[in-house]
């Protein structure tokens, strides 16, 4: 029997725990279930109490001596981060296209002459199934040390059957063999791959017709993800995708508006998406309708960082009753992080999100972004010890002194995987 640990005297326990369980906006995402000397009991890989630390002595006044006692004098305490959005199943790198893009070149430019996501793909084709294992488990060790304890990712560096099996079967092996917990989207729809150029609309009956039923009989996915582009897929073709995805049981999410107004975060409305992602030049009709919708608006700074472009209007789209939340995206080309610690400083200084919110965003609601609000997210009897402890006072000094990973030691269903 593994002993229970019992974390106490932390300066500030950030709970995320609220009565309502539905993705955050406005002023519930500044309200984070702040405890002074504040106590944790975990056992049984579960959150079993939280409280002060007195009142937790009182409660387990007659087991406190079987507990492994971590004491958390002057620290912060929050749950493990969730990334809610990312790409981190992937063969080779792409760091000369970071060059060209300092040189003059865009994402799109580079994309349309073979390179970006297309450059992944041949490399991920490439890749056999252990190499992806490999390199995949070294970037969630680094999420891990990052103080991120669950992580979507997406196919969609295979754009075939066999490459997009592949990265999902990756996917399924790391849940079962890494200690991170990895939430599977397909991704066929991440670009129209080069041997179906000028046959888009081919393209998107192979994914329907083909990938779709096997993807959803092997069970290797949970959501499904299409990127709504000018030169992409286009609202319609979406449509379709994220549609036919529905009946086999897959929940839509969406990359939309990142590059133009293209009518991404209103289609997410209408298609009842969990999330729609990026969301740079979304219109104020469509945030309006995803406010609406309750689709969740998953902002990602370091891309737009990364790629030299001013960041979505989070602010205003929190205040306009949108449920934000934010991840690194960590993929080959647009935002090589796995720094969620980072995301949320930048969070606040390009998005203007207070830091209560970046915590919301970095938690709860990433957590209900991908349909794990039950499990992760936020610190409450019942769900996982997901849990880290930061080398800093409060949740202010978290994204106050930006840039630096503070984490100090990180527990995983109730194991420490950080020291
Ligand atoms: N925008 C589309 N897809 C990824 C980038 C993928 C890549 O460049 O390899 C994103 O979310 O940023
Ligand atoms: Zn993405």
């Amino acid at each position: 029997m593994t002993k229970p640990i019992w974390i106490k005297h932390a300066a500030q326990l950030a709970t995320l725990a609220q009565y309502e369980q539905s993705p955050r906006s406005k002023e519930a995402m500044s309200e984070l279930g702040l405890v002074e000397d504040g106590s944790i009991w975990m056992e049984a890989g579960l959150v079993q109490a939280v409280g002060t630390t007195k009142e937790l002595e009182e409660r387990y006044a007659d087991r406190l001596h079987e507990a492994e006692v971590v004491d958390a004098t002057g620290h912060l305490v929050t749950p493990g981060l969730v990334d809610p959005h990312t790409h981190v199943v992937y063969g080779g790198s792409r760091e000369r296209e970071f060059e060209m893009r300092l040189e003059g070149a865009t994402y799109m430019d580079i994309m349309n002459a073979g390179g970006g996501i297309h450059a992944t793909t041949r490399m991920t084709r490439e890749a056999s199934e252990q190499e992806l294992m490999e390199q995949t488990a070294r970037r969630l060790d680094s999420f891990l040390t990052h103080g991120v304890t669950t992580v979507e990712g997406k196919s969609g560096y295979g754009m075939n059957v066999e490459t997009e099996l592949k990265q999902l079967r990756v996917m399924k092996r790391l849940q079962e063999e890494h200690p991170i917990d990895l939430v599977p989207t397909f991704m066929g729809a991440h670009a129209v791959p080069n041997d179906y150029k000028g046959r888009e609309d081919e393209y998107v009956d192979h994914l329907i017709n083909e990938m779709l039923p096997i993807v959803s009989k092997e069970k290797l996915a949970e959501f499904n993800d299409v990127f709504c582009e000018k030169g992409v897929f286009t609202p319609e073709q979406s449509e379709r995708i994220l549609t036919a995805g529905k009946k086999y049981g897959l929940i839509p999410k969406i990359h939309a508006d990142e590059i133009e107004p293209y009518g991404g975060a209103e289609l997410a409305a209408k298609v009842g998406a969990i999330s729609a992602e990026h969301l740079l030049k979304a219109s104020q009709e469509g945030i309006a309708a995803m406010a609406k919708s309750g689709t969740i608006a998953c902002l990602l700074p370091a891309t737009a960082l990364y790629l030299r472009e001013e960041a979505a209007p989070g602010r205003m789209m929190i205040d306009e009753g949108v449920a934000v939340a934010i991840s690194t995206d960590c993929n080959p080309g647009s935002s090589p992080t796995t720094s969620m610690p980072l995301v949320m400083n930048l969070a606040c200084i390009s998005m203007r999100l207070t830091p209560a919110e970046a915590l919301t965003a970095a938690t709860y609601n990433a957590a209900c972004a991908i349909n794990r609000q039950d499990k992760v997210g936020s610190l409450e009897a019942g769900k996982q010890a997901d849990v880290v402890l930061w080398n800093v006072e409060n949740y202010q000094e978290l994204q106050y002194l930006f840039g630096v990973n503070h984490v100090k030691s990180v527990w995983k269903n109730g194991v420490q995987v950080v020291k």
